[in-house]
């Protein structure tokens, strides 16, 4: 099982992810996705989908028409590990293709 980071390592590793921050009063990091339209924002999901599927390790996720608010947490681990580091990572390059940084 992927350990819980320390606070340290989550604050540097928070540093490399534009738009990610800590969630208050939970261990877990959280981000809002603001897209062009309803069809941008769920060509997003889709496609985060397909990656968490792929690595057993899915995101708690809203969308409200172009909106899309996640939170990452390994829910095994308790906290977050480099599991949820990796799927920010992975959805931050998603967006990135589709103009949003
Ligand atoms: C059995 C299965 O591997 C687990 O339930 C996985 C599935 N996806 C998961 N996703 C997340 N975010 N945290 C988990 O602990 C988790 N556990």
């Amino acid at each position: 099982m992927a350990e819980r980071l320390s606070a340290e390592a989550r604050k540097s590793a928070l540093a490399e992810l534009p738009g990610w921050s800590e969630t208050a009063g939970r261990d877990a990091i959280a981000r809002t996705f603001t897209f062009k339209d309803f069809n941008e924002a769920f060509g997003f999901m889709s496609r985060a989908a397909l990656v968490a599927e792929k690595n057993d390790h899915h995101p708690e996720w809203k969308n409200v028409y172009k909106t899309v608010e996640v939170v990452l947490a390994t829910h095994d681990a308790g906290g977050v590990t480099k599991r949820d580091i990796d799927l920010a990572k992975a959805m931050n390059a998603i967006a990135g293709q589709l103009g949003v940084a």
